[in-house]
């Protein structure tokens, strides 16, 4: 395996869901652990690390809304879920003795440092691990929208999406076992196929500001590693 890291600065998009293993809710610590421990890898490589993590694993807005929730409040819980995953992530980092900060869209001082984009760039100079917690602060996005957002802000090279499945598929790998992954696809083909793995807000912007995403499996230990070493795993997408 190559040790040479490929890109400088990177953001990695971790799955919320992944986060609580066999338990079916929640955070479940072996399972944190790992996902630190995955971090460390690459931040050891001294790239710039910066993370979103997701919320599946505790709320998403749009299950409170189809019970009955006002889509708003719901997307509030959404996004106070992300915060919850990103302290337990810190704390993990932390165990590791890997210095890393929390920043929330939603501000709430005692807990975590609002998100500011300069001081953001300025901890991921200094070697910290700088996670970006309660998406974009707003409701009706999602965690992926704020992951391409804020590797915009930040200009990182490549958005990691570490989640459940392989890479990007014709159709729901965990729907459908005939499911055909793709190497490499462009953004375009991304909207115009209709491929759900990420949603299709984050792929304009991601687009738009041609910033290359790479979808790989979280739960295939040195996979994040090999990404940022230039190892061809997953799915990439970029301006073909
Ligand atoms: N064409 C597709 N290719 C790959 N995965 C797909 C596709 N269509 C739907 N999916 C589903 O998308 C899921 C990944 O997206 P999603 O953002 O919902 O999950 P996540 O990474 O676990 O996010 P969260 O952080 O919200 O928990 C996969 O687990 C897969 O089942
Ligand atoms: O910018 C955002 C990001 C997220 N939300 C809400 O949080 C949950 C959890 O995020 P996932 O990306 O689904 O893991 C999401 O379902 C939204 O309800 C938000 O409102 N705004």
């Amino acid at each position: 395996m190559d040790t040479k890291p490929e890109f400088q600065r990177v953001l990695i998009k971790l799955s919320g869901e992944a986060l609580m293993g066999n338990q079916g809710f929640g955070i479940m610590p072996e399972m944190i652990a790992y996902v630190a421990a995955e971090v460390a890898k690459v931040f050891h490589l001294g790239v710039e690390v910066s993370i979103v993590v997701g919320g599946g694993n505790i709320f998403r807005g749009v299950a409170g809304s189809s019970a009955g929730m006002d889509r708003t409040s719901a997307d509030n819980m959404g996004m106070l879920a992300t915060v919850i995953n990103s302290l337990a992530l810190c704390d993990a980092l932390e165990k590791l003795d890997i210095p890393t900060r929390v920043q929330s869209a939603i501000r709430m001082d005692r807990v975590a440092e609002p998100f500011i984009r300069r001081k953001a760039i300025r901890h991921l100079e200094k070697g910290r691990v700088v996670i970006f917690a309660a998406g974009t602060g707003n409701p009706y996005f999602t965690t992926d929208t704020a992951a391409v957002l804020r590797a915009n802000e930040i200009r990182a090279q490549i958005l990691f999406k570490a989640t459940q499945v392989e890479g990007v598929y014709d159709k729901d790998p965990q729907i459908h076992d005939d499911a055909v992954m793709f190497d490499t696809l462009s953004y375009m083909q991304v909207i115009e196929k209709q491929l759900h793995v990420m949603d299709m807000t984050a792929i304009s912007l991601a687009m738009e500001h041609d910033l290359p995403l790479q979808v790989l499996n979280l739960h295939t230990a040195g996979n994040i590693y090999k990404a940022v070493t230039g190892g061809e795993i997953g799915t990439r997408i970029y301006n073909t």
